[in-house]
């Protein structure tokens, strides 16, 4: 038998006692859903300050899963591992204790501290002193300090079974899933977004996700395989939709119209305009991103202001104070920071001087000139799905268009640049032809170059032309390839 004891949060076990029963049922099962997928036939019991689970199943492996499934449950702080054991005498739960922990205290100092409900003859501080003394004796190099001692070995003793802590573990804590409101978290992808929506599916919100696709289906397969580990890994027990807006034709609305220095807070307003729209629609109360305060330099408090007064929704931003090394070390905890690093980063609409105070009436102005009509359609047009069904889209490979450094004779190098891009850098290659053409036109425009030609798309860093080609695939093109001089 393995028995497992999960100590309540203190931040539960403070609240009012209709709340704290509401939040430990909640805890209660959605225990009982994850850890009935290791065992089905696990107990999960109830017993008003702590919940405890015991499986028939004594195989290691089922130890370690149970260990592994407890931590990702939101809602538990501490849980506790123990060993079951009958007896008669004070000796017999000694012989037990230095057999199970003995090994813990060699050359350390410890102390026993005991529990003890029923009757017995002995009192829980005559425990302590027999099994104490006995291990003070035998261990080596063990002695007894009352006071902050290396290790503390836990007994409890209830009628005639006495419980031995092998172990403490420690769980993610927070709140248990749903006791919170639901959340709509805005995820990019990288780093922040993924913390983010950690933070918030801890918490005990049900975290929906939200997806802007701002260029090709790279970008979209990665965040779908974000969205779907976090959602898997710390909040299966309920499900929740992964939404996708199709943002290439608002990003180029955006390029066509506003002026350069103003695009990203546009941009991010467009992109809480949207939020708010899907949020409502699945009624939802808030959005998250994964903002933090001068992270980025248009990350400020005055763009944050502006981008905020576009909507009246709710716009959560739980790492505005971290510092980018802490997510990024919460990232490796959480297992995400590895999908961060090789998600493509988009790298279309940033400014070359973006703005870090923007001004509202500004804005305003600059809003002015965007069709809204745009945003409607993709918003319209939103595809809302289970993330549950992503599981098959999450398996499948990054797909990459070809990339060369060489170019083959007779092929034509397609500049993706934005226009002051190439204005400031322009391309040159001897014997080959050079033909502009921003990547914000090339979904409607590709189709009007001479189709019997092979084509290299060229943009800065090789991720613009990576997921363009791709996109240019979809679309029935399929021998564009990229070029990386
Ligand atoms: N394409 C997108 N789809 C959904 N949300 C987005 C998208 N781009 C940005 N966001 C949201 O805006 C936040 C800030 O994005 P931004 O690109 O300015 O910063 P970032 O530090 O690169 O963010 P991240 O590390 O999460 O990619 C993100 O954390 C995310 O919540």
């Amino acid at each position: 038998m393995l028995k497992f004891i999960v100590k309540l949060h203190p931040e539960i076990a403070i609240k009012s006692r209709s709340v704290r029963k509401r939040f430990t049922k909640v805890l209660e099962n959605n225990i009982k859903i994850v850890l009935r997928r290791v065992d089905e036939k696990v107990q999960v019991r109830n017993n008003w300050d702590n919940i405890s689970v015991v499986t028939k199943l004594e195989d290691a492996q089922v130890r370690l899963d149970f260990i592994d499934s407890l931590k990702r449950i939101p809602g538990i702080v501490q849980f506790i591992e123990v060993t079951e054991t009958q007896f008669e005498t004070l000796d017999d739960i000694y012989q037990k204790t230095i057999a199970l922990v003995g090994h813990t205290i060699v050359g350390k100092t410890f102390c026993v501290r005991a529990k003890r409900i029923g009757q017995h003859d002995f009192t829980s501080t005559d425990l302590e002193r027999y099994v104490g003394g006995g291990l003070n004796q035998h261990i080596e190099g063990a002695s007894v300090k009352l006071s902050r001692p290396e290790v503390t070995i836990r007994l409890e003793v209830k009628d005639d079974k006495a419980y031995i802590v092998s172990h403490t573990h420690f769980g993610m804590a927070g709140f248990p899933l749903p006791t919170q409101e639901d959340v709509l978290s805005l995820m990019s992808g990288g780093f922040d977004s993924g913390v983010a929506s950690y933070q918030m599916i801890r918490k005990g919100a049900r975290t929906h996700f939200l997806f802007f696709n701002l260029g090709g289906a790279a970008h979209e397969i990665g965040v779908k395989q974000a969205s779907y580990y976090l959602w898997k890994k710390y909040s299966s027990t309920h499900k929740v939709k992964f939404v996708t807006v199709d943002f290439e034709p608002v990003v180029a609305e955006i390029l066509e119209n506003v002026e350069n220095s103003q695009m990203g807070v546009v941009l991010k307003r467009m992109m809480m305009r949207a939020g708010s729209v899907v949020a409502q629609k699945l009624n939802i109360q808030a959005l998250v991103t994964g903002e933090s305060i001068g992270q980025v330099s248009s990350q400020t408090l005055a763009n944050l202001s502006v981008i905020d007064r576009v909507t009246e929704t709710l716009i959560l931003r739980p790492l505005i104070q971290h510092d980018k090394q802490e997510i990024i070390n919460i990232a490796r905890q959480i297992g995400t920071a590895e999908m961060a690093e090789t998600m493509p980063e988009y790298c279309g609409v940033i400014s070359k001087k973006p703005t870090v105070k923007a001004k509202i009436d500004v804005i305003l102005g600059e809003e002015e000139k965007f069709d809204f009509d745009v945003l409607d359609t993709v918003v319209n047009n939103a595809r809302i799905m289970d993330v549950r069904d992503i599981d098959v889209e999450a398996k499948q490979e990054l797909k990459e268009a070809e990339s060369v450094a060489d170019l083959p004779v007779g092929s034509v190098v397609v500049d993706i640049r934005s226009p002051e891009e190439e204005e400031a850098a322009p391309l040159a290659i001897d014997g080959v032809e050079v033909v502009h053409l921003p990547f914000f036109r090339l979904a409607t425009k590709f189709g009007d170059l001479p189709k019997d030609t092979d084509y290299y798309l060229y943009c800065d860093r090789g991720v613009m032309s990576q997921l363009q080609a791709l996109m240019l695939h979809e679309q029935g093109f399929e021998t564009v390839k990229v070029y990386r001089p």
